[in-house]
Parts: structure tokens; C-alpha cells; sequence
């Protein structure tokens, strides 16, 4: 699915009135009356129902959605914010309308004094500002946002199309905003609801379809999308009947350290889970009976040396086709010095996490030598580790995207909606995972999965969208058995199998 910026949005909806054709109050009326059917759907007409509407067409939404619910007997009032002396046409159309039927129903606020006194358990809708917000809200227009925001812990505040105050493609982390607990907003994500900067503002998002044109949404291109259970299935490759284990690839995972075999230990199983043919593990000496005994499908390589792993860069085995290095090997010197060599070894795209990527850290020049097309998985923390702090979460964004085209990599960053930014430019957000994930060791589980369907000879674009999202939804099947406080990165493992058979209805028995 497509991630438009506000002027594609408003071609969008060009392109939707002249071809479909429909009018654009038409389409106006369409997007209230998705709104109307959501609130009507979950709040009982006798709520007292307060809408704050501006001066554009996101204060039209408002003024639609108050006849709409006025016509199915809610308590409605509608605040009219005089934010601008201009209005747009239809907005305009539909306050006339309304101002015939209900005049007595209609307030104004020029100050911010005029800001009512709500009755209890009140339904707030803000349709002030939506993607036509252009710079910072300021003055007392910026008050009224604040004292929308200050009822939300004893009011239901629902934002139309945008939480106004949020801008659609740029950073708003310190312009007033109002902050929602659920944002209904029409057909596409805006690339401001997936960065965390706004997860407060946002709350519970929910995109309703109100029929743009699929031609413009085909035809218009963007470097961001969302990944969709869709595309997965495009990429999912389900196994030929005559395969067997070479098909699917040898993998080599180097992790573990004393006192971090844990990691080691849920790599490995996530990439026997993901479907990998054979597997061997590179451990320090103290690693080997834990791997034997808790992972018995993998081979075990052990050093000598017993706390560390130094010297995984020696004897390559040359059937290896993906290897994923980092989870739980430290960040010894020794350590160092062998992801070097191994990185100027390996050819074919690897996968690097936590432990490799904080080593990188400290040595920045490594990062040339990380062989093109391979899958770094940072985490915020070590995402400025590795690329410096940024000011704001649209800046890091760009700096995410500018380093895997510069460094031709594929570079992830993990959080709700965990990017992926590919050396093409694309940049993919994942919606699949919950809270629950965000404990010690999910990140390894992901590893081993990335490795797994990197040596089963997906790509690595393929390989990193499909990892990902099957992360999250495995964890997200665990969650609804289990709940997100006790859920466990083993528990993600184990339900890597209910996704892949959710993907092949077939093969349920
Ligand atoms: N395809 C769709 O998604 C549809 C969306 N609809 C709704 O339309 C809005 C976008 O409407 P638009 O009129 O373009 O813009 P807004 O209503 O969001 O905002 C315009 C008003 O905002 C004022 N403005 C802008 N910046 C500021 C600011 N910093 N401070 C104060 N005021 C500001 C602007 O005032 P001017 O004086 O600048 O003119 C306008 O008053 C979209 O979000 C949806 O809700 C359609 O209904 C259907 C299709
Ligand atoms: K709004």
C-alpha cells in the first residue's frame, strides 16, 4: 500500500472528481459519512457530542458528520474555530446547510475564552485542521488545541482525517497538536502516523476507504509504502513437492558469548523455524554443549577459546549461502578484529545485528566493508551508533533512507512501525508486532529469520519485507494466545508456524 504526501492526497482527490467523475462535495459527504459510521457504530446516540470545526475542508468533514449524526437523533453542538477569514467552497455549502436546519446548534470561537465547558463522558471531534496544515499552528488557535488535548483523559477526543497541528510529511515534535485517542483518516497512512513522535497524538488509527481513484493510486509513485498482507503473498515462495534440504539453503549464524547463549539459542531456532535447510552455529567453547543439547537440528562449530568467539572468520565453509552475525558475541577487540576479516572475506549479502552493528559503532570504517545488498537491523539506540543523533524522527528518517542508498544497504529500523529502507530509495513501514515484542531476544528471533530466507535464496528486498513482517505477525499470533505481558521470543518462534500456514491454506490439514 502506497504512502502519499499531502499534494498527492489532494491529486488524488483531483483525479477522483474528474474521473469517476464525482463532485468534490460529493466526496466530502463520502469521507463524513465514513466518519458517521464509525462513531455510530461504537458510541450510543445520548453522548454529548462536541465538534471543533476550521475553516477548510477538514472543518467540511466536521460539519457533514454533525448532520450526518443530527439526522440519527444524536446531541450534537458544533464549534465553528475562526481560524482563517477564508473558507473553502464546500465547507462553506454545508455550514449554510446546517446553519438553515440548526441554527441554534451552531457556536463561534474567535478567542480562546470561548472555548465551552463539555458535560461529562463527552465525545470530542476535532475536524480544525487536516492535510492542508502548512506551517505551525500559533496564537490563540494553538490555545484552542490545548484545551482540546488537556480533556483527553476525561473525554473521547476523535481526530478527522489528522490530529490538527500534526503536519502530513514533516516534523510537528514541538508545534502544538491536538492529542487523540483515535484518528480516522481517509484511504491512505500518512507518513507522520508511523514515526513515534506522534504515537501520542495519533492514538488508535483507523484508515477508512472512501473510493479514490485506483488509476491515480496506481499510476502516482512514492518511496514509501506500507507492507500489506498482499505483497507478502507475492513474495512468499511455497515448497515444490521435490525439494529437499540442500533446495533450502546452509546458513551460518556466528552469536553467543558466556553468558549470552540465549541469543545464540533463539537466532538458531527462529532460522530452523523460517524454513532453512541446514544450519550451523560458530560458538565460543562454552557455547557447545548448550547448542547440542537445546538446538539439536544445527551443527555446532566451537572455538577454543571459551568466552568469546575470535576467530569465526577462519575456514569458511563455502556452501555457506547467508550468514547472520552479532547476536550476543560481544564487542571485544578480538571480536572486532574478526568481524573485520570476515567482512572482508564474505561477498554475498549477510546479515548484521547487535553486537556486530555496536562494533561497527566504534569503528565507523567497517561500514565499507559490509558487503552490498546485506541487512543491518538496528534499533533506534544503535541506529545513532552507528549514523549520528538526529534532531527529529522525519530527520532520521531521511538520514535512514540517504545511508542505505549511499551505502548501498539494507538498512532497518526497528520500532512500531519498523522502516526499511532499501539502496533503491524505497522505504517499507511495517504495520505487524505489538508491545509485547519489545523484550530482550526479539531482535535475535528476527536475525535468525532474516538469515534463514536470505540462504533459501529469497533476495535480500524480498527477504527483509517478508522478515519482517513475519516477525511481527508470529508475534502477534502469540499475543492473542498468550497476551503482550507474558509473551516470550520463544513464543514468537513457535508461532512462525501458524503464519506460514495462514499463508498456504492449503497445507492446513
Ligand atoms: N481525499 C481526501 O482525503 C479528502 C479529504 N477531505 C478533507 O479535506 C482536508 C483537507 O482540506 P484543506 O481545505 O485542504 O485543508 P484543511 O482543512 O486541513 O486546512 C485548511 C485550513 O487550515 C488553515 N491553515 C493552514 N495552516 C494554518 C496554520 N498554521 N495556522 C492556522 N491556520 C492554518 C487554512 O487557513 P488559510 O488562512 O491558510 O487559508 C485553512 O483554513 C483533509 O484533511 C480531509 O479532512 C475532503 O473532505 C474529502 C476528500
Ligand atoms: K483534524
Amino acid at each position: 500500500m502506497k504512502i502519499f504526501s499531502a499534494a498527492q492526497i489532494r491529486e488524488a482527490d483531483a483525479y477522483t472528481i474528474a474521473h469517476e467523475p464525482v463532485s468534490s462535495a460529493m466526496l466530502m459527504e463520502r469521507a463524513a459519512a465514513a466518519c458517521a459510521g464509525w462513531l455510530r457504530a461504537r458510541f450510543m446516540a445520548d453522548t454529548p457530542l462536541y465538534i471543533f470545526c476550521g475553516k477548510g475542508n477538514n472543518g467540511g468533514d466536521g460539519l457533514v458528520i454533525a448532520r450526518l449524526l443530527l439526522l440519527r437523533g444524536y446531541n450534537v453542538e458544533v464549534y465553528v474555530v475562526h481560524n482563517s477569514d477564508k473558507t473553502s467552497a464546500d465547507r462553506a455549502a454545508n455550514y449554510t446547510l446546517l446553519e438553515k436546519e440548526h441554527p441554534h446548534l451552531l457556536h463561534h470561537i474567535h478567542a480562546r475564552h470561548d472555548f465551552p465547558t463539555l458535560a461529562p463522558g463527552a465525545l470530542v471531534i476535532d475536524a480544525i485542521f487536516g492535510t492542508g496544515l502548512s506551517r505551525p499552528v500559533d496564537g490563540w488557535v494553538a490555545g484552542i488545541l490545548h484545551s482540546i488535548s488537556e480533556l483527553k483523559d476525561r473525554h473521547t477526543i476523535v481526530a478527522i482525517d489528522m490530529p490538527s497541528g500534526v503536519m502530513a510529511d514533516g516534523s510537528s515534535l514541538h508545534a502544538p497538536c491536538v492529542h487523540a485517542r483515535y484518528t480516522l483518516s481517509f484511504e491512505f497512512y500518512k507518513l507522520a502516523f508511523l514515526l513515534p513522535e506522534n504515537a501520542e497524538r495519533v492514538g488508535e488509527l483507523h484508515i477508512l476507504p472512501i473510493g479514490l481513484h485506483p488509476t491515480y493510486i496506481a499510476q502516482t509513485t512514492t518511496p514509501y509504502h506500507i507492507i500489506d498482507e498482499q505483497t507478502i503473498r507475492t513474495i512468499y515462495q511455497p515448497r515444490k513437492p521435490f525439494s529437499h534440504k540442500g533446495t533450502f539453503g546452509h546458513a551460518l549464524l556466528i552469536a553467543g558469548s558466556f553468558g549470552k547463549m540465549g541469543a545464540a539459542v533463539l537466532a538458531a531456532k527462529a532460522c530452523l523455524r523460517a524454513g532453512v535447510g541446514l544450519l550451523t552455529l560458530h560458538v565460543p567453547r562454552c557455547g557447545y554443549e548448550i547448542i547440542q543439547s537445546t538446538v539439536p537440528a544445527a551443527m555446532c562449530v566451537a572455538e577454543v577459546e571459551e568466552q568469546y568467539s575470535i576467530h569465526f572468520h577462519e575456514g569458511l565453509n563455502p556452501a555457506y549461502k547467508c550468514i547472520g552475525v552479532g547476536p550476543g558475541i560481544g564487542t571485544e577487540t578480538a571480536t572486532a578484529r574478526s568481524l573485520e576479516r570476515l567482512l572482508e572475506a564474505v561477498k554475498a549479502p549477510m546479515v548484521l545485528d547487535a553486537d556486530a552493528l555496536n562494533i561497527i559503532g566504534t569503528y565507523p570504517a567497517l561500514l565499507q566493508k559490509v558487503p552490498k545488498n546485506s541487512l543491518l537491523t538496528p534499533h533506534p539506540k544503535e541506529f545513532e551508533r552507528l549514523f549520528g543523533a538526529t534532531s527529529d524522527d522525519f530527520e532520521r528518517l531521511s538520514l535512514l533512507g540517504k545511508k542505505a542508498v549511499e551505502l548501498q544497504l539494507y538498512i532497518l529500523l526497528k520500532g512500531r512501525y519498523t522502516a526499511i529502507a532499501c539502496p533503491d530509495g524505497a522505504v517499507y513501514f511495517n504495520t505487524t508486532g505489538n508491545p509485547g515484542m519489545a523484550t530482550g531476544g526479539s531482535g535475535d528471533v528476527l536475525t535468525g529469520i532474516l538469515t534463514s530466507l536470505l540462504a533459501q535464496g529469497y533476495s535480500p528486498k524480498a527477504a527483509i519485507v517478508f522478515g519482517v513482517w513475519l516477525h511481527g505477525s508470529a508475534g502477534d499470533q502469540a499475543a492473542a494466545r498468550l497476551s503482550e505481558e507474558a509473551l516470550l521470543p520463544e513464543d514468537i518462534i513457535d508461532s512462525l508456524g501458524q503464519v506460514f500456514i495462514r499463508l498456504s491454506p492449503d497445507k492446513r490439514i
